[in-house]
């Protein structure tokens, strides 16, 4: 099927790309990321929440069609979120070469409301897929998109838009492969900036996702990464930092192998304020070639999430950056796909990574059911956890099985704030004092602010 060719191609890319790397990629990484994003109180901040939305990708406003704030009140009664990865449109942004679009902002800036209003803190994603709609994909605008009259058809399945000529051009143009279009790049960082100093004050944006799944075009993954998408995710931090000094920029690894485990490139990004974190995605390839979670495809996607940990926790270490898993999804219909979604996170929770669904739109991926309530997949993304921690976490499991949630951190005594579970419903705790707010789905726990800490949250 054309999905086993596309697997066949991009295989053989991954096995070039990534043997060039000392061997086969794989880097020593276990144990848990060195930072967390902190609240105003100093509190480490554990992020979960949903995608918003792919709807988005083609809406002529460049905003979500399938969603609104009846959706956003949902996302944190019922899944208890307290981040929203919401995407943007280069296109809607910058229509033509430096003027931007107010009115399109404004749109963005009336969801980043609806957000503030519940607490939610909104990493704005500069998405692309297949570079932009005039090569059949989302993102960059008609006039940054030098295709040379080359041909790039919509392609079944999706992904192979990203491999045909004319879009292949329009990226190899972007990174300046070519050296005839040096100027793109500038436009993306100031566009970048022209975001960033309409938000830079504003509490509710946690920050910025430099761009969606990066791709290289004709440059093979690691000296891509190396080399233009580095040098990107720098000069557009430069470029940010001229007019935001506060918020978290997030850089992502290129999509091909990463997210499927193999090892990234990134170079650190050097940053004044020192607030760079890391958003990779994660899409084990037996899911994407239409698998699900069960028999020989559920061991190799079992390898898969232990080497995805290593290389990601590697690339964060390197960078001292907070991790955020900004993507993972699938068709809940496939089977084991529940299992999946408990086996990410397990695995984020050993690492102490934010999670970010994808996505909220509607479909068999989603969390939603057709009546707005949770989906069983929905069910499963609805598990305790603790949100802000005044130390360090050092660990955090659910055991559905007994429905009690474990968190052992070591508390630091500068930090003058309780720690704050979320819960899908009332839970007593040991260890500390507990606050139960059933309106708010809210467990707030004071402890001793000295020395290891151990709370246990049973749900009733
Ligand atoms: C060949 N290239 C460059 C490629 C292939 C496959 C994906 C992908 O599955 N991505 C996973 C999900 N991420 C997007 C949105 O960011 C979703 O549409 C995909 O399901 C990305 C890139």
């Amino acid at each position: 099927s054309s999905r086993l060719v596309l697997a066949g191609a991009l295989g053989l890319t991954l096995a070039l790309g990534a043997y060039t790397l000392d061997g086969w990629g794989r880097e020593a990484g276990n144990g848990v990321a060195p930072r967390f994003v902190t609240d105003a109180q100093g509190r480490s901040l554990i992020l979960h929440g949903l995608n918003t939305q792919s709807s988005a990708k083609s809406a002529p406003d460049g905003v979500p069609t399938a969603y609104d704030e009846e959706f956003v009140e949902a996302e944190r009664d019922l899944l208890g979120s307290n981040v929203v990865r919401f995407l943007l449109q280069w296109r809607s942004l910058e229509p033509a070469p430096g003027r931007y679009d107010e009115a399109y902002l404004d749109r963005v800036d009336s969801w980043v409301r609806w957000y503030a209003e519940r607490d939610i803190l909104v990493l704005l994603d500069m998405h692309q897929d297949i570079y932009g709609p005039a090569v059949n994909g989302n993102g960059a605008p008609a006039w940054a998109t030098k295709d040379d009259g080359l041909p790039a058809p919509a392609q079944d399945p999706w992904e192979l838009g990203y491999v045909q000529p004319g879009t292949m051009r329009a990226f190899d143009h972007f990174w300046n492969t070519t050296g005839e279009h040096p100027e793109l790049r500038g436009h993306y960082a100031r566009a970048w900036a022209h975001v960033a100093k309409r938000f830079a004050d504003d509490p509710a944006v946690l920050g910025y996702d430099l761009m969606n799944e990066p791709w290289g075009g004709s440059l093979p993954g690691l000296p891509f990464e190396r080399g233009p998408l580095s040098d990107l995710y720098q000069r557009t931090t430069d470029e940010i930092r001229k007019v935001d000094r506060n918020k978290w920029i997030f850089v992502e690894p290129r999509a091909v192998g990463v997210n499927w485990g193999l090892a990234s490139g990134l170079r650190p990004i050097e940053d004044p304020a020192e607030k760079i974190g890391y958003a990779p995605h994660l899409y084990p390839l037996p899911l994407d070639l239409g698998n699900g979670y069960t028999g020989s495809d559920r061991a190799r996607i079992d390898r898969t999430l232990n080497a995805w940990r290593d290389t990601v926790t590697a690339t964060a270490r390197r960078q001292n950056a907070p991790i955020v898993l900004g993507e993972y999804g699938l068709d809940a219909t496939k089977p084991g796909a529940l299992d999946f979604v408990d086996a990410v996170s397990r695995l984020t929770d050993e690492m102490h990574a934010g999670r970010i669904y994808w996505s909220s739109d509607p479909s068999d991926w989603s969390p939603w059911t057709a009546d707005r309530k949770l989906s069983a997949l929905g069910g499963r993304l609805a598990a305790p956890y603790p949100r802000a921690v005044p130390g360090t976490p050092l660990t955090n499991t659910w055991d559905p099985e007994t429905r009690t949630l474990k968190l052992v951190y070591a508390a630091d005594p500068d930090v003058k704030a309780p720690v704050e579970f979320w819960l899908p419903s009332e839970g007593t705790v040991t260890g500390g004092t507990g606050t139960w707010d059933e309106e708010s789905g809210l467990l707030t726990v004071e402890a001793p602010a000295t020395g290891t800490q151990t709370l246990t949250v049973t749900l009733k």
